[in-house]
């Protein structure tokens, strides 16, 4: 079956379902605190009751693939069952993978994600442009040909991003400004939004950058990382119904119970609705 492009069904998603993200980040910690040990059989029900929990009603569900591979192939095999679950909920996927290599080793990464036969194929995926934006090309192209998304890490919500990603070049354009400029040029003439996207943290004290690049804006460093849904104008200006807001650890703290982790994304969904509609 051909997929529609990625942007045009996370406008829909984001429309339908409100904007939000909810992170599956299986932290050791978090398995403690569902009361759920720190082995492959926690992973597994925490992921499930994640999935069961959320998929049928958030636009985006975001795994953290570090946290499935922790635990070796068995891990990865959850990841791949939680994606494929996910999926079939109606949930979009997006694969935080924050893969970046060479080009010809690109294509490989681009193949595992992006690729609809692979058993780790997702609606999207996080990648890092820092070994040139040109070495994700394969990615490109092959999320373009799939109706998958790609997502280029742009101004980290880390305060070491920073040296980096601020950096400016002999013309004074920054290091991330050009990420952004590069993104913009993939979407050019996509309606109602193209699918390549950015990451933009949700904690900066502005983004000092041109953030129209007609496609979304993942927005991570809500919740356990300091940022609200109030700091999301400040941070976006305009553009902030193209933004992805997304809260891993603020909303998986409230399980095991699947009631409270619905109320909890439910209340981040209406945080956002309010700032996008003030
Ligand atoms: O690409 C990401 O998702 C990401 C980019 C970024 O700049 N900052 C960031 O925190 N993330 C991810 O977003 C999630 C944040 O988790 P919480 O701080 O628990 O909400 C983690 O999985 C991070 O790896």
């Amino acid at each position: 079956m051909t997929l529609a492009p990625f942007g045009t069904r996370l406008r829909h998603a984001m429309d339908t379902r409100g904007q939000l993200c909810v992170g599956i980040d299986p932290h050791a910690s978090l398995l403690s605190a569902w009361g759920l040990g720190d082995d492959l059989a926690g992973l597994e029900t925490f992921s499930r009751t994640v999935v069961e929990a959320l998929a049928d009603r958030v636009a985006v569900l975001k795994p953290q693939a570090a946290f499935f591979e922790r635990f070796g192939s068995k891990g990865v095999a959850v990841l791949e069952r939680t994606v494929a679950d996910a999926r079939a909920a109606g949930a979009l996927v997006l694969m935080d993978a924050k893969r970046g290599d060479i080009g010809s080793t690109m294509a490989a990464y681009a193949e595992a994600f992006l690729s609809p036969g692979s058993p780790l194929f997702s609606d999207a995926v996080t990648v890092s442009p820092y070994l040139g934006f040109g070495s994700l090309q394969p990615a490109l192209d092959l999320a373009r040909a799939n109706g998958a998304g790609v997502f280029a890490l742009a101004l980290t919500s880390n305060p070491e991003g920073f040296e980096v990603q601020r950096a400016t070049g002999p013309d004074g354009v920054s290091v991330a400004q050009q990420v952004l400029r590069r993104l913009a040029a993939e979407n050019a003439g996509a309606e109602p939004l193209g699918s390549f996207g950015a990451v933009v943290g949700a904690t900066l004290a502005d983004a000092g950058v041109e953030l129209a690049i007609n496609g979304p804006l993942l927005a991570p460093g809500i919740g356990a990382q300091g940022a609200t849904m109030a700091d999301l104008p400040r941070v976006f200006g305009g553009a902030v119904r193209d933004v992805v807001p997304s809260v891993s650890r603020d909303v998986l703290r409230h399980g095991p119970s699947v009631e409270a982790l619905r109320e909890a994304a439910q209340r981040f969904v209406d945080d956002v609705r309010a700032v996008t509609l003030a």
